[in-house]
């Protein structure tokens, strides 16, 4: 199998503000590299570089301003004298307006931002579209007759939706490379995601479209991150309705119940027929990871992709999540293993 990865993503190392006070982002740039070094151990296949990709590929999802806003963000906050990293300070909820994009930098960055876990800092706007290339270049790489491939990517992407970044993603990855299966040809596509954190963003994109199915397995909303988007009764709307599929799981769930529930999701993907499947590969529902609730082992990473292996399409993985730093080698790599059959 193909790994499509890049050292840019080192431009990006931001700060998070989590229960209160401002932390080096769990998000960080040694898990990339972990994950590098594990392709690297197992023989996996090659490491290929991005093909440099023009933005108007990011906004065939995402909104022209967003993307210009991501662009621009930080030259318009060093042009305040402010050298720290960027980050929101009022978020238009409720009642406030969202119909008028505001001028200053600190309204455009709540206007943009679902969360305070997406510092924008000197080197994000590099990273973060790298890390959309190589999206683009694993679903080429499928185009030109690959059965597989892994796009390393960091920073993750679930969570952007059209017009918001949030919980550590600004472009979409795995929403952009869907989107460019479709534009390359494909006349169906399904995202699976296997994150622990329920993919809001993905599920936002396509929500209203027939020719894109989204499945997510994650912990339940109820008690996790995001909070406010991954229920069951959320199936899509007008002819997206029966296109979105969510299976909230509780916390503590181990490979009994989250095994079952992929299963059940797989066979909801094999059903939809899709001409490619992208994997939106999160890792943090390892039973060590520092922010999340499930308790797979890593050995339960083999088995997720054998499972997914049975939908039996051209598949593209798109790196998200994971944060225990120690084991997410091992553990995304195993899914990866696990789908070409091997221990
Ligand atoms: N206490 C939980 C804080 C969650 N903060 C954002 C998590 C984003 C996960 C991306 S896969
Ligand atoms: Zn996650």
């Amino acid at each position: 199998m193909l790994t499509v990865y890049s050292t840019a993503h080192r431009l990006h190392h931001a700060t998070e503000l989590k229960d209160g006070v401002l932390k080096p982002c769990f998000e960080m740039p040694s898990r990339a590299d972990t994950i590098r070094a594990r392709v690297q151990a197992v023989g996996l296949g090659d490491v290929i570089a991005p093909r440099a990709f023009d933005p108007s590929r990011y906004a065939r999802v995402h909104s022209e301003r967003y993307v210009r806003f991501l662009e621009q963000a930080w030259g318009e906050w060093r042009e305040l004298g402010r050298e720290h990293d960027a980050l929101p300070l009022i978020w238009p909820v409720r009642d406030l307006r969202s119909d008028i994009e505001p001028e200053h930098i600190d309204g455009k960055l709540g206007f943009y931002a679902m969360d305070a876990g997406v510092a924008i800092t000197a080197g994000t706007w590099e990273a973060v579209r790298t890390s959309a290339d190589l999206a683009l270049t694993g679903m080429a790489v499928l185009e030109a007759g690959e059965r597989s491939a892994f796009a390393l990517c960091r920073p993750p992407g679930h969570h952007a939706a059209a017009e918001y970044m949030g919980g550590y993603c600004y472009l979409n990855n795995a929403a952009i490379a869907a989107q460019a299966g479709l534009d390359g040809g494909a006349r169906r596509v399904a995202v699976l995601d296997i994150d622990f954190h329920h993919g809001n963003g993905t599920q936002s994109i396509f929500y209203a479209r027939d020719d894109v199915l989204f499945v997510s397995l994650h912990g339940d909303p109820k008690q996790s991150y995001p909070y406010f988007l991954g229920h069951r009764d959320e199936t899509g709307a007008g002819a997206g309705l029966g296109f979105n599929h969510n299976y909230p799981l509780a916390h503590g769930t181990d490979w009994n119940g989250y095994g079952a529930a992929l299963a059940d999701a797989c066979r909801r993907v094999a059903a939809h027929a899709p001409d490619v499947l992208v994997v939106s590969l999160g890792v943090d529902t390892f039973k060590g990871d520092p922010i999340s609730h499930f308790r797979l082992e890593s050995e339960d990473f083999l088995r997720i992709g054998a499972t997914i292996a049975g939908i039996g399409c051209p598949t593209l993985f798109v790196m998200e999540g994971g944060y225990m730093v120690d084991d997410i080698g091992v553990n995304a790599v195993n899914v990866l293993c696990g789908f070409e059959g091997r221990s």
